[in-house]
């Protein structure tokens, strides 16, 4: 995955979105937290990986995908304002055995670190931690660039039609 051409693509499209809305480039690091934390739930919720009361089986994969790159587009957003951008190198995180459930409690507990103390070191658990919902929920990088880059089209043309 090339972390530095989404980095860049995000940029963009933020530049685009503050344009579009008369928005002072300020930063809006809440709103991106709390769209962040949203975002994970309507994962967790699309996956029905909590659902233990329930024999619904998991929403498509490739719903299930667009909901994971959606808060990737935040991380990203997120890791822009922090100045990141530039330098940031991916590395494979390490395949872990544990559930998809515990999987989610981690990243939504690296997101409230962050949020808390918003490091580039929790900047940088925050991302693996996504990543590792990525691995756990069995989309390879290229999948996950591929959709990245198809919904962050979709939000160019939400722009141009005045969303
Ligand atoms: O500064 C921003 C703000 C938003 N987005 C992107 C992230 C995500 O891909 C999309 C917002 O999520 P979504 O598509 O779920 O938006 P929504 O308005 O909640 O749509 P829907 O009601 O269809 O879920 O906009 C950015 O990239 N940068």
């Amino acid at each position: 995955m090339d972390l530095l051409h989404l980095f860049k693509l995000q940029k963009e499209l933020d530049e685009r979105i503050l344009r579009e809305h008369g928005l002072e480039p300020k930063k809006l690091l809440k709103e991106k937290m709390l769209a962040l934390l949203v975002e994970v739930g309507e994962l967790a919720n699309e996956t029905r990986c909590f659902k233990y009361w329930s024999n619904k089986p998991s929403s498509e994969r490739s719903v299930v995908l667009e909901e994971y790159v959606d808060g990737l587009h935040f991380i990203l957003s997120i890791g822009i304002d922090l100045g990141v951008d530039k330098n940031f190198l991916f590395y494979k995180c390490a395949e872990t055995d544990t559930t998809t459930v515990q999987v989610f409690l981690d990243a939504y507990s690296k997101i409230i670190r962050f949020q808390e103390q918003p490091s580039i070191t929790n900047y940088i658990e925050l991302f693996t931690s996504y990543l590792r919902l990525g691995q756990t929920l069995e989309f390879s990088q290229d999948e996950i660039e591929q959709a990245y880059l198809a919904k962050n089209e979709v939000n160019h043309e939400r722009q141009t039609q005045g969303y």
